[in-house]
């Protein structure tokens, strides 16, 4: 642990166990509780839009679900809140998974769309449910107690209000440093990368709709216990757009930044309330119209939000010190050298009257390395889409094994080892180098969300993290380990993707011109390394315009030109081949 990195966050709670001691007034202290609440549904939502990347204006709805959970349980049934916590709890992830299973498979502005139909929806049942009291909702809601101590007063429910905000807020932090918040936090890079290295992109998607929902529950039940009394205002979409501004002005991709802005908005909020009147002259909700100024400014000025400037104020990170671990990663066991790994049977690919690919056959053998070739467009990252699984086949079959791969997804072949890089380098630029190639090893590592929210995975995440510093070293990066991949120059970030793949222990490497951008001298380093795989027996499949490379490195050439396949076999016969000098090699044959 780097206590010195630690000591603001400690001054910062000391700070904040000590305010209801001090001579504070009591407006503040019912303040913080509202920060406090509000920083949990903003939590909610740093992992749901700003690292998940689904924007949701209806999270208000679910603190409705947990305020009255227990509301309808303590007053109606005399059930303790101590046992409505767990069910109002359930109701918000109960409500959430249908929900999140429409909402999560709209894209674009469909999704923020669905979010306020249901928003609304949701905020007009609560006030038509005669169970809930319709509009004028449930009083007399009993406070928490523990050991007979009551939380009566707002500075004792400020206790147990910050005592939940700093949980989840370090659990949330877990969850994102661990095997399953590297898939979550791949999701807004589209998720394309993840999928292909095993994550589960429906399901990450998911979990942190699940997750936002149980923590904006989680701040109703607190609500409903501080207030004492529920009614569907708070719970509608206005409240859910003012959570949505907390997640901006903070910072939607920092889990701290969803305190610092819930805590921006509701100072600036009171502020504005209290003089806006005064210097207008008259009272209205003139504080939106302040806060829509803020969220233009934000969005065009800074739109990480403010917390990363509070970030440039705290200590430099010091290098990660990757744990010794008592775990030992599987590794597969490799085919023998020459037996049969990919087959691509009569594969075809149509995109509307273009046939990209047509009726193309080849093998990768183990210990084979094969390179496909061919002019713009002939079809060769459509191939390698075809046998990934990120395109389906139009007609024709591929074979992994002897075993048909037609129909499977990216992550289901995955499993099989096969890895790939793109032809548009695919990383996550705000990510360290380290993360981005852990993401590789995704599949070799099976720690849940609840282990890693609790962080009892941390054996297994430094077995995973020490592969990928390992695959580092191996491609010459390991220098770069900590720094955001997005500082890597463009040939850099094509090896990194080389070590991402390497880290899933591939049987199958497919490599989606890995020589564009590098320099001689590491395009010669890289020709060492696969011949090194080559000799360990990975099968790799080559995509490449670099024909001095591929000439010297190759086993077998396959030559696409319009999506048909005009020879292949070993390099020097290809490049003698009439149909290849006309179509693609030219002189340089
Ligand atoms: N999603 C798509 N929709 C429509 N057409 C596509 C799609 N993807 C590829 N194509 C078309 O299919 C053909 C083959 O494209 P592909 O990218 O596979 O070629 P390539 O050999 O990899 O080319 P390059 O060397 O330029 O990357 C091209 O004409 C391309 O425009």
């Amino acid at each position: 642990m780097n206590f010195q990195r630690m000591l603001p966050g400690l001054a910062g709670i000391i700070v904040l166990a000590l305010i209801p001691v001090l001579p504070v007034p009591p407006f503040w202290i019912t303040l913080l509780n509202n920060i406090g609440l509000a920083s949990l549904v903003t939590i909610g939502l740093v992992l749901l839009t700003g690292l998940g990347g689904l924007t949701s204006f209806g999270q208000a709805a679910f603190c409705g679900f947990g305020a009255y959970t227990t509301a309808v349980l303590s007053t109606g049934y005399g059930i303790s809140p101590w046992l409505t916590l767990p069910l109002s709890l359930i109701v918000g992830a109960v409500v959430a998974l249908p929900l999140g299973l429409i909402t999560v498979r709209l894209s674009g502005h469909f999704l923020p769309l669905g979010t306020i139909a249901w928003g609304l929806a949701l905020y007009y049942l609560f006030g038509k449910i005669d169970l809930l009291g319709r509009y004028d909702g449930i009083s007399g809601i009993p406070p928490v107690e523990f050991a007979g101590y009551r939380f009566l007063s707002d500075g004792s429910i400020y206790y147990l209000i910050w005592f939940f905000v700093i949980a989840v807020a370090i659990g949330a932090r877990n969850l994102l440093d661990s095997r399953i918040g590297r898939g979550i936090r791949a999701l807004r890079g589209g998720g394309q990368a993840a999928e292909a290295f095993g994550v589960n992109i429906v399901r990450a998607k998911l979990t942190v709709f699940v997750l936002a929902g149980v923590v904006a529950a989680l701040s109703g039940w607190l609500y409903a216990h501080m207030q004492r009394s529920v009614n569907p205002t708070p719970f509608g979409l206005g409240m859910g757009i003012e959570y949505l501004l907390m997640a901006v002005v903070g910072g939607a991709g920092y889990v701290w930044g969803a305190i610092f802005g819930a805590s921006i908005v509701l100072v600036l909020k009171e502020l504005l309330q209290r003089f806006l009147p005064d210097i207008i002259g008259t009272t209205a909700n003139f504080e939106m119209i302040v806060f829509g100024c803020l969220l233009v400014v934000i969005l065009q000025l800074a739109r990480d939000g403010l917390w990363p400037f509070v970030l440039r104020l705290m200590p430099e990170r010091r290098e990660r010190v990757i744990p010794a671990s008592g775990h030992k990663l599987a590794k597969r066991t490799l085919a023998p050298a020459g037996s049969p790994l990919i087959k691509v049977e009569k594969a075809r690919k149509a995109f509307g009257g273009l046939v990209a690919v047509n009726d193309v056959s080849f093998e990768v053998r183990a210990g084979q390395i094969v390179g496909l070739i061919g002019p713009n467009g002939a079809g060769k990252s459509t191939t390698f889409n075809l046998i990934t699984g990120i395109a389906s086949l139009t007609g024709g079959s591929v074979f992994y094994q002897g075993q048909p791969l037609t129909g499977d997804s990216p992550r289901q072949i995955a499993r099989h080892g096969i890895a790939r890089t793109f032809q548009h380098a695919k990383i996550l630029p705000d990510m360290s180098v380290l993360e981005n190639v852990a993401l590789g090893a995704h599949l070799r590592g099976s720690a849940g969300v609840f282990r890693s929210f609790f962080r009892l995975e941390r054996d297994e995440e430094a077995t995973l993290l020490a592969e990928a510093a390992y695959q580092l070293d191996r491609v010459g990066l390991g220098q770069y380990r900590d720094r955001p991949a997005g500082d890597l120059a463009l040939g850099q970030i094509r090896i990194l993707e080389i070590a991402r793949a390497l880290a899933a222990d591939p049987t199958v490497l497919l490599l989606d011109e890995p020589a564009a951008g590098l320099r001689h001298g590491e395009k010669q380093e890289l020709s060492v390394l696969l011949r090194k795989l080559h000799e360990e027996g990975v099968g790799v499949l080559l995509v490449e315009h670099d024909m001095g490379f591929v000439m010297g490195l190759v086993d077998h050439l396959v030559v696409l030109d319009f999506g048909t396949l005009i020879a292949d076999g070993n390099p020097a016969d290809v490049r003698k081949h009439p149909a290849v000098i006309a179509a693609y090699l030219g002189g340089t044959a």
